[in-house]
């Protein structure tokens, strides 16, 4: 099950498209125009977008050039009523997978669609060249493997700071796997893990005798790091004396092992990282601010995971693959369903965080899906009413409990013989149960799991986009139906972001 959306002017194709794509077990959102399409393939998990090529504004081919320059991993089938073989070519040269061309054969579009998700999902999880221990792909990561490459060659001193599970370690291992000093130690220390009468003796090292307990001489994190990198992490955490201590090492470059009387050269790269804001310390008279220039030589910030939430899918397929390979399973897809979860989720601890709800989720799945059921995620942290909801869901079609929109049969394509031919076809809303068509939750875990608000919203949302089907978009005949002033149909349609 894959998360399509479908680009078309033409609202019947996109109907036609949605029921199409449904019927084949997929989830899918649509958009009139590139513009909106944009927007939508940021705030919803997409794999693979479906795109006419002449629509007013923005083409198809331009949605697929800018598309595809912010997620290259998005699979892209442009569609057009002209077979033009120039068309054609610059579709493929931009990276679009195929090329279909109206009147359909319903089974050569299954199929193209088939082959392009199977492709996709053959890349997902291939972390890019250059980082492959580093999963992201948004403009925000960019910049941050930009900076690593262009610091780690200098022996320039990196702090690194930001949330809680953002990376900070794997960022400062992938400097150091760059450097130059690659081959030499890289040396992690958790200052904050140590008390500070034993922190001295872990960075500089002590002799034998220095105190009780110092049975042998103990070289001490800058001498371990010797050549190499020394990793200080959580030193938003060092009492004031080791802050003074550590600004005295780096001003002389060197330092005395605790009870020796013989100075050592610092020969290490040095590296921090914390996630509290210096300089809020600074102000706050915690954290000393000749310490802090010499550590943030160059300071590079990790984003939060909600910062950069285009990358979960990415991130997901990748800790899916890890945990499944470790626990010998086969890989388990993430249902359109809980990706929305994870998608609308706030990640207070970032990566981390969701690492460990895959690794569960994987553990838990007992199908060959994982469900919402089997993410475990602390849900007074769901974003409330975020533009992706709102975006995402105002333009969502109808699930396949949904109502069907009206679609007429004019502009319907030629579908072949498939058995998906014509799909639901003949179907009117009353054909099928009223609690069926009118749901919004459709289990009693997704009703918790999404919250009474949500659920109200989204089949309010169901509700009034039935209506405007059933009156031909118009919202004034929309509005008798549903036996609202045409002014709260207009105040409604324009908060839930329907237009
Ligand atoms: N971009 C990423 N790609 C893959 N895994 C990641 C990414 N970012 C973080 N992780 C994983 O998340 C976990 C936490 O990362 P890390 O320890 O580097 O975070 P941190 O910011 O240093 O956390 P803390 O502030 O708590 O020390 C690790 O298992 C790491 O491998």
């Amino acid at each position: 099950m894959a998360s399509i959306l479908v680009v078309d002017d033409e609202l019947s194709m996109r109907e036609f498209l949605t029921i199409f794509l449904e019927k084949l077990g997929h989830s899918v959102i649509s958009a009139a125009n590139g513009e909106k399409a944009m927007v939508m393939a940021q705030e919803h998990p997409v794999d693979l977008v479906i795109s006419d090529i002449r629509m007013p504004g923005m083409s198809g081919l331009d949605l697929l050039a800018r598309l595809k320059a912010q997620k290259p991993e998005l699979a892209f089938i442009l569609i057009t009523a002209f077979a033009s073989p120039e068309d054609a070519v610059l579709a493929m040269k931009n990276g679009a997978f195929d090329y279909i061309t109206k009147p359909f054969n319903v089974d050569e579009v299954r199929r193209i669609i088939q082959a392009a998700l199977e492709k996709k999902q053959s890349q997902a999880a291939e972390p890019i060249d250059d980082f492959p221990e580093i999963i992201g792909q948004s403009p925000e990561m960019m910049k941050i493997f930009d900076l690593i490459k262009r610091v780690a060659p200098t022996p320039a001193n990196v702090l690194i700071y930001g949330e809680s599970g953002t990376g900070k370690e794997l960022v400062a291992q992938a400097i150091h796997n760059r450097s130059q000093v690659a081959r030499k130690p890289f040396v992690p220390i958790i200052c904050s893990a140590i008390p500070e009468t034993l922190l001295e003796s872990e960075l500089f090292g002590h002799v034998k005798g220095s105190f009780t307990g110092a049975i042998a001489d103990k070289p001490g994190l800058f001498q371990l790091a010797s050549g190499g990198t020394a990793f200080l992490d959580e030193i938003g955490e060092l009492t004031p004396l080791i802050q003074t201590k550590l600004l005295r090492v780096l001003q002389e470059r060197e330092f005395m092992p605790v009870g020796s009387t013989k100075t050592v050269q610092l020969n290490a790269r040095i590296i921090t990282a914390t996630n509290r804001i210096l300089e809020q310390e600074i102000i706050a008279g915690n954290f000393r601010e000749d310490l802090y220039y010499r550590l943030a030589v160059v300071p590079i910030r990790l984003p939060s995971l909600r910062e950069r939430a285009g990358d979960i899918p990415l991130l997901v397929d990748y800790f899916l693959k890890k945990y499944s390979e470790r626990l010998g399973t086969p890989m388990p897809p993430m249902s359109s369903y809980g990706m929305e979860v994870l998608m609308q989720y706030d990640f207070p601890g970032n990566v981390r965080e969701l690492e460990n709800i895959i690794e569960r989720g994987v553990a838990m799945s007992s199908s060959n899906i994982i469900l919402p059921d089997n993410l475990i995620l602390s849900s007074h942290r769901r974003k409330q009413n975020s533009a992706a909801t709102t975006a995402a869901a105002a333009l969502e079609p109808a699930s396949p409990t949904a109502p069907e929109p009206a679609r007429p049969d004019a502009a319907r394509p030629d579908l072949g013989s498939g058995p998906a031919a014509g799909a639901g076809a003949g179907h009117s809303p009353a054909d099928k149960p009223e609690q069926e068509i009118f749901l919004a939750a459709h289990s009693e875990a997704e009703l918790y799991e999404r919250g009474l608000d949500e659920v109200l919203e989204q089949l309010e949302r169901r509700l009034i986009l039935h209506a405007l089907a059933k009156a031909d978009n118009s919202k004034t005949r929309a509005a008798e139906l549903l036996k609202l002033s045409f002014r709260s149909l207009r105040y409604k349609t324009k908060k839930l972001g329907i237009d």
